[in-house]
């Protein structure tokens, strides 16, 4: 029960990895507060959380992250509800090459938006700020340059916030989960999320190279990198062929 006493936010958890994280924290002591864009989809998840683990202390709030006033609010709910924040993780995410703008508002504009009041809201107390990436934030992904861009963009906004001294001072650690593809509803993608410039066929031909892993597993990779104290800045890649895999990047030059 590592995180009794522990309060987290997750975005995105109506289903999918969200959810997962959600659970396993939930399963260690935390108090957390799933949200999503999706309402009917983030009740039933938290009937259906509090069901499966015998507990009052998951909460669900509508939170569409690219909506700043959501954003307030689902920070604002958690504090009156369980007295403070210890632990984001910014999680939602979606694949849409044609709906490109709305990519980048949710998968980084999101994330951005998120830590930045995560860092607010930690300062007092200090805490772990989560931020879901992608391999496809470590590599090319031919199939999907937008998505890419996205998760590249979420990689360096991150490493950029963990080298801050405000940050280290406020005891406030950083770090990113870069997964490969494992199964949710986000793999369901049609010829309708791409563009000539993008393609469903060749981001499939990834799939059928890497495989795609179960939800648990990135689950414990995630409960790995929430729980390593001393990883601020560190980029945790997860995939089939060679697991587990924590970076570290060179220190910035100042
Ligand atoms: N499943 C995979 O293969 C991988 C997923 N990821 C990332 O993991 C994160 C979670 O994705 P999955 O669970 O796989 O997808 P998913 O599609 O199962 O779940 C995504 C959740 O985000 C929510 N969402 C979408 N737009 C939103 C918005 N504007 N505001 C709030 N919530 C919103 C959806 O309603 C959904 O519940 C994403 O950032 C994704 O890019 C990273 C690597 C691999
Ligand atoms: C359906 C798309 C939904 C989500 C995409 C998800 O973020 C994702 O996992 C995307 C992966 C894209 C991979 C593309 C190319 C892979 C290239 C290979 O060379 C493998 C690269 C790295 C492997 C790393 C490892 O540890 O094995």
């Amino acid at each position: 029960m590592e995180l009794v006493g522990k309060v987290a936010i997750v975005t995105g958890a109506a289903q999918g990895l969200g959810r997962a994280f959600a659970r396993a924290m939930i399963q260690r002591g935390a108090k957390v507060c799933i949200s999503d864009q999706n309402v009917e989809k983030g009740n039933t998840s938290c009937v259906a959380l509090r069901k499966e683990l015998n507990t009052a202390d998951v909460n669900f709030v509508k939170c569409d992250v690219t909506q700043q006033d959501d954003m307030k609010n689902m920070f604002d709910d958690t504090v009156r509800r369980y007295g403070g924040v210890d632990i984001v993780v910014n999680n939602a995410g979606i694949m849409n090459e044609r709906t490109w703008s709305s990519c980048v508002d949710i998968n980084l504009k999101g994330v951005i938006q998120g830590t930045l009041l995560a860092l607010e809201h930690l300062q007092e107390r200090g805490g772990v700020i989560i931020n879901i990436s992608s391999i496809a934030g470590v590599v090319p992904v031919a199939g999907a340059p937008v998505y890419t861009a996205t998760k590249h963009g979420v990689i360096g906004f991150t490493r950029s916030c963990s080298v801050n001294p405000k940050v280290k001072a406020a005891n406030i650690r950083l770090a990113c989960l870069c997964p490969t593809f494992t199964d949710t509803p986000i793999l369901d993608m049609t010829d309708d999320h791409f563009t000539s410039w993008s393609s469903r066929q060749n981001l499939w031909k990834d799939v059928e190279q890497l495989g795609i892993m179960k939800v648990e597993t990135v689950a414990q990779g995630f409960i790995q990198l929430l729980l390593d104290k001393d990883n601020n800045g560190a980029i945790m890649t997860i995939s089939p062929n060679r697991g587990i895999q924590t970076k570290y990047y060179p220190k910035a030059r100042m």
